[in-house]
Parts: C-alpha cells; structure tokens; sequence
C-alpha cells in the first residue's frame, strides 16, 4: 500500500488527455475537481497520518467525450515553508513540528492560552468549496485557500475569523437553492463561551472597489452553546433540511487544556482527540428561520460520526441518516504505520461504519407518557421515546452495513431522497468497491475491480433528469496493478454499469472529496460565469458533495 499511501505523488502540470474506452455520454461536460494528500515525506522528514499530507489539487476536464488530467500542489504557506526548509516545519493533524515557523503567529481567539497554541495550518487538503464565483480548497482550521480551478494555482489564503468568530470550521459546508454557502465551525472559549456556530456565506453579493467577496457578507445565523467550554465535540459535518440544520454534539471531543499543551509536550492534535464512551451523543435541531436551538433535549447513544448523508422533514418528523462508528478508531487507522504491506492486519476497523436513520419530532406533546414512542412514521423504524424533564432518547433505524464516503443527488439534499452513492467499507478503511444503496428497496449495486482503490463517488444529473438516479458517477481510480494505469470510472447511475473509462498515463493519487463543475456553471472554458438563475437549483448544488 506504499504506492498509494507513502509515495509523493508528482504534480502534472501540463494537461494529459487519457485514452478512453467505452463512451462518454455527449452531455457531460465540465471538471471534475478533487483534493486530497499526495505529499508525504518533505526532505528526510515523513507525516505521520495520511491525514497530514500536503494538499495534492487534481481535476479531470471532461469535454466532447475526451478527458484532459492535471494535478498540482496547494502552494499553501505550509507547502512553501516545508519546501524551503526541506523538512516538516508547520504541524499537521497527527504530526506536531518542532520548532513551528508559526509558533510566533499566536490564534488571537484562544485568549486564555495564546501564547501556546501555534497557528494552524493552511494546508488545505479536504475539501473544495464553491462561494460565489471562487472555488476554495478546504480543510478544518480557520484557513481556507482560494483556488484557480481551471489552473488549479493558488490563490489568496483566507482566514475565517476575519469574518466570522470561528477557530475550526468543517470542510463539508452546504448550499441552499441560491447557492449560498451554510457552513459551521467552533468557537472556543470567545468571550468566556464556547460554541458551535452556523453561519451563512451569500452566493451573491454587490461589487466593491476590491471586487466581489461574499466572505466579507458572512453573516451568523445561530449557535449552540457546547455543553463544555473546554472540550467541544469534533464534528466532520452536519447535515440540514428546508428548515433547519442537524448537529450532532457527540462524545469524540477535543481537549482545548490539552491542545494548548501540545506543542510544548511535542505531541499532535489527535492526541488531544478522544472518545468518550460513557457518555451520550447530543442532537441539536436548530431552526433556521429564527437560529434557536428546538427545546426538547435529543440524545442517542454514544457513537461517531464524520459523515452526514441527508436530512429531510417529513409529517411534522426530521429525518436524518449518518454513518455512524461504534467508536472514534477510524481516525487511528490512518497513521501511515498502519497503512504498510501489512495494513490488511494493522488496519482492521474496531466498529464497521454503519448507515444510520435517526427521526426526531419537531414538536413533541407534552402529554405523551414517558415512554412511549413520539415518531409515527411508516417509513422508518426509527424511535424517539419521551422521557422525563424535555429529555427524548432516540433510537436509529439500522440501514446498511459498511459505507463511507456518502454522496447523493445533490438537488435532493434536505429533501426525502431514495439513493446513497458511497464506497464499500468492512475493516479495513480503504474502500475496494463503489455502491450504490436503494434506501427504499434495501437493495445495492456494486463496482469493483481487482487491484483497484475507488475515491468518493460522485453523482452528475443528465439534463431534464426525471428520476434521481438519471444521471452517471464518477470516481477516480487508482489502480496497484503496476500493468494498469489509474483512470476516471464513468457509471451510468440507474445501472451501475460502466460506460467508459478513462486511462490516465500520469500520476493519481487517492483523494478526499470534491465538486463537479459543469460547464455552464464555471468559468473553466475561460468563459464568462453563467448568471444567476434563482429558481432553478444552481448547477454546482448537484455536485458539492455535503
Ligand atoms: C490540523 C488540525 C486539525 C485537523 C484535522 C483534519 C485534517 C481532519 C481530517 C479529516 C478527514 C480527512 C476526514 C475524512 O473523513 C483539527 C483536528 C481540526 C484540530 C486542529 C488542527
Ligand atoms: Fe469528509
């Protein structure tokens, strides 16, 4: 598993067209734009986690039934100073950096410690994420980096908290129907508070002298107090509905007295991570017309998730569907240790990732006896059961067994949906096979392939789709067959069979997530941006993956 996960991967600066077999269908035209690690050793200094690795941005144009393949390294401040000090110098989620150039650079917001804590990275490896006409690469600290997607160059580095008192923000914002930004992010110990906020980036906004920068509109729109102001939850994403949003406070915290000690014990991040079984998962519905908290207290059983699928109201019920672990080993899975020629013994799952279907009352009768179930709905064996003193214990509908990376059609999201598009995952973390789940048949599709390693699957609508499912998935594949090149998988999504492929003579690497960006939608032909067309949900809302 070197090949895929110990390896620098080499930038392809120039485009290459792969060789494709099969047919592309003729109305698929746009970029297909990923992020993930692919730089693991700097000089004779090596990352601990995969997690860790230097943003590797890649994209594949795909026009006329051809693809045209590019790849290049984030030039975050992380990546330069790495480069110019041919060593790790900035610290990473599972590997702290000794002395850290940015030890100097203290985060203002933890004002109680700040001269501990270091600045965090912008080694923006997660994510991509459409705001307005900019297309940013993201990770989880208060750093997004605005890219260039057709050059794939980077461009500004953006702090969040110049706009919106966050420390964290998740990689895995949504967009409403006008292509608004909804992210959330942590607030620590602001003005003696720690919280959770939900804010909104406006996907349109006036012009200034400096140009258009939506960033500058942010606006917050509500907030969970944490129930610790030392130790808030780690979240990976939230999910939302037409009106509200889903968040999950669950017991896989971060230690703040820890995280301000551990540049000092020359300890990483993730040791200031930890599960905390004896205790419960929160849920928190916040209602988006008026950013309050719903007062019923919501929890379920400990568990962890990285992972939203979807949400949706249905009679007078939110529903909402995560992949949920028994525990928080996932993230231990990926220390590059694990991830040798022995990784199949090293890096077994303690708990399989399970799709999880949760239904909480938006309105719970007082009058019901304690007890007894609060959902009614035939869809779903999910229950709620009242409790004393506004307490409601919830208990999920078990779904499927084994997925990760979630992506659905993405105009369903916050709407009922029927399909999940994801990779197979047992015990190990690293999926072999693409499926596609049938929530309402119970039944999957499957794609795999010997030697290869599938990314996210990501589902692009035909135009004037009728079901959910008309359209095709795509996924990058990266092959340790050293006689097969890596190459671009093009499913039709009703079938799951495949309509092409295309082989790619370049390097891939395994990424994270990404977008799709039709044609029409992005400025990747050179061409100017499309207008705005409000009631018609925007072309990138198919793709960002939530
Ligand atoms: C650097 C850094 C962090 C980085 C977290 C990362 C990089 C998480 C990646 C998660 C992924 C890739 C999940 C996939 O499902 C934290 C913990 C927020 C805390 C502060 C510093
Ligand atoms: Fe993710």
């Amino acid at each position: 598993m070197d090949v895929i996960f110990g390896r620098n991967k080499k930038e392809q600066l120039e485009p290459v067209r792969a060789q494709v077999t099969g047919r592309i269908p003729s109305w698929l035209q746009g970029t297909l734009l990923r992020n993930g690690p692919g730089m693991h050793t700097v000089g004779e200094t090596r990352y601990n986690h995969w997690f860790d690795g230097l943003a590797l941005l890649h994209s594949f144009t795909i026009r006329d039934g051809e693809v045209y393949y590019r790849s290049k390294y984030l030039r975050s401040d992380t990546y330069n100073a790495n480069t110019k000090a041919n060593r790790i110098v900035v610290s990473e989620f599972g590997t702290m950096a000794h002395p850290d150039p940015c030890k100097n650079i203290f985060s203002k917001a933890f004002s109680y410690l700040s001269h501990t804590i270091p600045d965090f990275t912008d080694n923006c490896l997660i994510n991509i994420m459409k705001c307005g006409e900019d297309f940013y690469a993201t990770t989880e600290t208060n750093y997004i980096r605005k890219i260039n997607p057709q050059t794939l160059e980077t461009l500004e580095k953006v702090d969040y908290r110049n706009y919106v008192a966050v420390n964290l923000a998740t990689s895995h914002p949504h967009y409403d129907a006008a292509g608004n930004v909804l992210n959330m992010g942590t607030s620590i110990m602001d003005k003696g508070k720690t919280k959770y906020v939900i804010f909104k980036i406006p996907a349109t906004v006036p012009e200034d002298a400096k140009g258009k920068n939506p960033l500058k509109h942010t606006e917050v729109f509500g907030s969970i107090t944490s129930r610790s102001l030392l130790s808030p939850s780690y979240y990976h994403s939230f999910g939302v509905t037409e009106n509200y949003i889903v968040f999950l406070e669950q017991p896989f915290k971060l230690d703040i007295l820890k995280m301000s000690t551990a540049y000092i014990r020359g300890v990483n991040w993730a040791s200031c991570l930890a599960f905390h079984r004896e205790d419960q998962t929160y849920i928190h519905i916040v209602d988006q017309r008026t950013g309050k908290p719903l007062p019923t207290k919501f929890y379920t059983d400990p568990m962890v998730v990285f992972h939203h699928v979807n949400a949706y109201e249905e009679d007078g019920c939110l529903v909402f569907d995560v992949i949920a672990y028994e525990d928080g080993s996932l993230y231990q899975l990926f220390y590059l240790a694990n991830l040798n020629q022995d990784f199949e013994e090293n890096s077994r799952l303690t708990s399989i990732p399970t799709l999880r279907r949760f239904a909480v009352p938006l309105d719970v009768d007082k009058n019901a006896e304690v007890g007894s179930n609060v959902v009614k709905l035939a869809s779903t064996t999910a229950r709620a059961l009242k409790e004393k003193d506004d307490r409601v214990y919830c208990q999920p509908e078990l779904l499927y067994e084994g997925l990760e990376l979630p992506r659905i059609n993405y105009a369903h999201n916050g709407k009922p949906y029927r399909y999940v598009f994801a990779a197979e995952v047992h015990w190990s973390p690293i999926p072999t096979k693409i499926l596609k789940y049938d929530i309402l048949t119970k039944s999957s599709l499957k794609w795999g392939q010997e030697h290869c390693w599938p990314a996210e699957p990501l589902f692009v609508p035909m135009p004037g789709a009728k079901d959910e499912d008309d359209g095709i998935i795509l996924s990058a594949i990266v092959s340790t067959d050293p006689q097969k090149l890596p190459f671009l998988l093009v499913l039709d999504a009703k079938s799951f069979t495949e309509l092409a492929r295309a082989s790619i003579d370049a390097e891939v690497h395994l990424d994270l997530h990404g977008l799709f960006i039709p044609d029409a939608d992005g400025d990747t032909r050179e061409q100017a941006p499309s207008q705005e067309q409000p009631d018609r949900v925007p072309d990138c809302h198919v793709a960002p993956w939530t």
